[in-house]
């Protein structure tokens, strides 16, 4: 079986308070796009997992195989993650990987396990992980783990790249007086104070064009716009990856979040 894995960009976030389990009380809207690695899972005498990825740790791919034997008896299988997407991008792309390995394996071993304990298992993984068993458009609020589906209408969105934000610690960096700004993305306060290759990189964009936002905790950013407008702006960003995609955005009820002036 060969799965195909998404990307998603977050069109604001704002990180509320924190919470006493330590995690971050956060709303946001998830959306999301074309753009993923590939996941081959086959039958096998014994479990092995293989990718071209260089990890420090167990892939999320490992994970989620982990995570579902807690709950429900899984066959040995033997996986392959073909990552052709950059680590810490703030476009959730290992929790990505993550979701469509829970969906593929339920399928695969015909696991019948409902949407709902997919969903249960997704946020034992990460806070990430839930918003791809559905993926589309999603509000997202509490840890991130709540969603509610919103209907959205496609637009096209220029993505860029240069540096990665490699840290699972970006909400220990916030400072009190963060909570406070309007700035689209709270996460973007910690991330251009702790990393200046993102910062030069974000001060770069925006010499181009103000309206660029970070999705997530970076080193990902996005600018929304007609297609002729985003060629032009993509020929002056300096970057590794530029790519002009479709994103879904809200229908109503969110201009004021996701178009800035
Ligand atoms: C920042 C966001 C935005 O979508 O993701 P990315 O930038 O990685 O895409 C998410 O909130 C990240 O999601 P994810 O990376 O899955 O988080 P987890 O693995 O569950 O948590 C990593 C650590 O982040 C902190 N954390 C996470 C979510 C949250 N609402 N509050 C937190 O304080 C916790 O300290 C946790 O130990
Ligand atoms: N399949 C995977 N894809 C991407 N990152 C993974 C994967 N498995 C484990 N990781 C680890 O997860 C971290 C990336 O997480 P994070 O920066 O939150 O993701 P992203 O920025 O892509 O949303 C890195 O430390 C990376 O080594």
């Amino acid at each position: 079986m060969k799965i195909k894995t998404s990307s998603k960009l977050n069109l604001f976030l704002k990180v509320i308070s924190k919470r006493d389990d330590g995690y971050h009380d956060i709303k946001t809207i998830m959306s999301e796009f074309d753009f993923g690695d590939e996941i081959f899972i086959s039958k096998s005498s014994t479990d092995s997992f293989n990718s071209n990825m260089v990890s420090t740790g167990p892939n999320l791919v490992e994970k989620a195989l982990l995570k579902l034997r807690e709950h429900v008896s899984v066959p040995s299988v033997s996986i392959e993650l073909k990552k052709m997407t950059p680590i810490g991008s703030g476009m959730g792309t290992g929790s990505s990987d993550a979701a469509e390995t829970l969906k593929g394996l339920n399928d695969f071993f015909n696991l019948k396990l409902d949407r709902t304990m997919l969903l249960k298992i997704a946020a034992e993984i990460g806070m990430d992980v839930p918003f791809f068993i559905d993926g589309k458009l999603a509000l997202a609020t509490k840890r991130g783990d709540k969603l509610e589906a919103v209907d959205g209408v496609f637009k096209n969105a220029l993505v860029v790249m240069d540096e990665p934000v490699i840290s699972k610690n970006i909400y220990t960096l916030l400072e009190p007086s963060d909570f406070d700004s309007d700035e689209p993305n709270t996460l973007i306060l910690p991330v251009l104070r702790n990393y200046p290759k993102v910062r030069d990189f974000y001060y770069h964009l925006q010499n181009i064009d103000k309206n660029f936002r970070m999705s997530g905790a970076g080193g990902a950013f996005f600018l929304i716009g007609e297609n002729d407008y985003l060629n032009q702006v993509k020929n002056k960003v300096s970057a590794k990856l530029k790519m002009i995609v479709d994103i879904r955005v809200p229908e109503v009820g969110y201009d004021d979040f996701i178009f800035s002036s």
